[in-house]
């Protein structure tokens, strides 16, 4: 098939959560503007690191004000994201180092991805993952990237809405006091998942703009750090096993002798670190990492923006960035598992709540995550509406009943998504082993193979070769991940990694 001429409307608008391109200034006009002069300029083939020697305006031309350190800065946070809590999980059904050589791999191969991302996009001019595939495979090849992007941020909301139903009736909890959770609707998660989605996210995404809520995705990083403090902090005042209340079982002097004994035994080898474990859950790893390492859409978007941009300098800031966020990755789950050992849930946060559910540290994270994650859901819903805007209403005047509808659904979806999900790990167990493979692995490896020309690179060049092994490779990690998750829910295990 012969690749088509990329006169698709380009909008250089984020397809996530970095601040920078969601203020007014990445106006629907603005993006026209740059659409209609890149049609009429666009020269097949040209890159767009070099200045268009024609005097009319090219979409490339647009000037990029974001600096190394702000552009660092943006990947990092569109990495960042719930994922960070599963990791702990991963730890304990992997040990430590099965671990550590999985996450490390997992980092390299992502960012060996955004290689081949900024590889394709020089040859062509284009800063859009969708265009990508569109240039790749045409219609087919800029749906297919589109969908995998509209999945893989409703998994992202669904974790952000998942955390609010886990983590908000133990807020309300300690602040009313209460020693027990009671059945009352202030307590129940799905109850308040619906009310802070009705009252919270859906005005803030009824808004035509995000405007300052751009912003607040860099407030949701700084929550993170908070939270990897408490957790690296906690390790080392939370005792193991957590004291039992033995006494309450037996009055028997002798019996609680011999309780104490037993306790003590089976404690020494509960806390104790396992380095290398196997177990039903263990498939769940890889979709975990891959989840927790997704920003491919937007490092496009944020290469557009950056200042005096280069294959190298983007190369970099994403080296920088993966190289960050795997040394929090990697010290939230060390300390989390540690602190917990088998103990710790799919949902971290959700596990010190064993410990002491009037502990002040934990409540603020508390308040701080849900903060972050209330604030980020309209965020990412924005790319998701366009999406389904532009695929369903191509060419359609804006409208106020349209734009509500589908935030409305896509709540409504996710809301009912959520309420009947058991645990957080059903949602990164499949949204890790399908959108997310796609979206690193996958997708860039077949862009780039029919993307660069066979007169730059044979179809038999090391480059080449080693791309499509990556896209096996991909392809692979799904279909293993895929079908031991199902495997795991269909014999009933799936319930473990519950998070109540
Ligand atoms: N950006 C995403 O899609 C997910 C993000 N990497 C996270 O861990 O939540």
């Amino acid at each position: 098939m012969e690749a088509p001429v990329q006169m698709e409307m380009v909008e250089l608008v984020p397809n996530g959560k970095h601040s920078e391109g969601l203020l007014p200034v990445a106006t629907p006009t603005a993006g026209n503007q740059r659409v209609e002069s890149h049609r009429r300029s666009c020269v097949e083939g040209e890159g767009f690191l070099q200045k268009s020697p024609s005097k009319e305006p090219h979409f490339t031309d647009f000037e990029g004000k974001t600096s190394f350190g702000m552009s660092v800065f943006n990947l990092s946070n569109a990495i960042m994201g719930s994922g960070i809590l599963g990791l702990a999980y991963a730890m304990a059904n992997t040990g430590i180092i099965l671990f550590l050589f999985l996450l490390t791999a997992v980092a390299l191969l992502s960012s060996y991805s955004i290689h081949l991302l900024l590889k394709s996009s020089g040859i062509v001019g284009i800063r859009a993952y969708e265009q990508l595939g569109y240039r790749a495979f045409g219609t087919p090849g800029k749906l297919a990237a589109a969908l995998a992007i509209t999945l893989q941020n409703i998994g992202a909301m669904s974790s952000y809405l998942y955390i609010i139903k886990s983590e908000l009736p133990l807020v309300i909890q300690t602040f009313l006091n209460l020693k027990d959770h009671t059945s009352d609707w202030y307590l129940n998660g799905n109850y308040l998942v619906i009310l802070v989605s009705v009252t919270v996210i859906l005005p803030l995404a009824l808004m035509r703009q995000l405007g300052y809520l751009g912003y607040s995705s860099g407030f949701s990083l700084s929550c993170m750090v908070f939270f990897l403090i408490a957790v690296i902090y906690k390790k080392f005042h939370v005792p193991c096993p957590l004291p039992p209340n033995i006494t309450n079982a037996t009055g028997n002097i002798s019996l609680v002798d011999e309780a104490l004994l037993q306790v003590e035994t089976e404690a020494a080898a509960f806390c104790t670190p396992s380095y290398f474990t196997l177990n039903t859950q263990t498939a769940y790893t890889i979709p975990i990492m891959a989840f927790a390492f997704v920003c491919h859409p937007e490092v496009l978007p944020i290469y557009t923006e950056l200042k005096d941009p280069s294959k190298r300098k983007m190369q970099h800031i994403s080296n920088l960035s993966i190289a960050v966020m795997y040394v929090m990755y990697f010290l939230a789950a060390l300390f989390g598992y540690l602190t917990f050992y088998d103990g710790v849930e799919s949902e971290l946060l959700h596990t010190y709540n064993e410990v002491d559910p009037f502990d002040v540290l934990i409540l603020c994270v508390r308040v701080a995550v849900l903060t972050a994650v209330t604030l980020t859901v309209p965020i990412v819903l924005f790319p998701v509406r366009r999406a389904i805007q532009q695929i369903l209403f191509q060419n359609q005047e804006f409208s106020w009943l349209r734009h509500a509808l589908i935030a409305t659904a896509l709540l409504t979806c996710i809301n009912l998504l959520v309420i009947f999900a058991p645990n957080i790990l059903g949602i990164f167990g499949v949204i890790g082993a399908t959108s997310a493979p796609c979206l690193i692995f996958i997708f860039p490896a077949i862009f780039y193979f029919r993307i660069i020309p066979t007169e730059k690179e044979p179809a038999k060049s090391t480059p080449k070769i080693l791309a499509l092994c990556f896209a096996v490779l991909g392809l692979l990690l799904m279909t293993m991940s895929l079908s031991f998750i199902i495997i795991d829910w269909v014999s009933g295990t799936g319930q473990h990694g519950g998070s109540h």
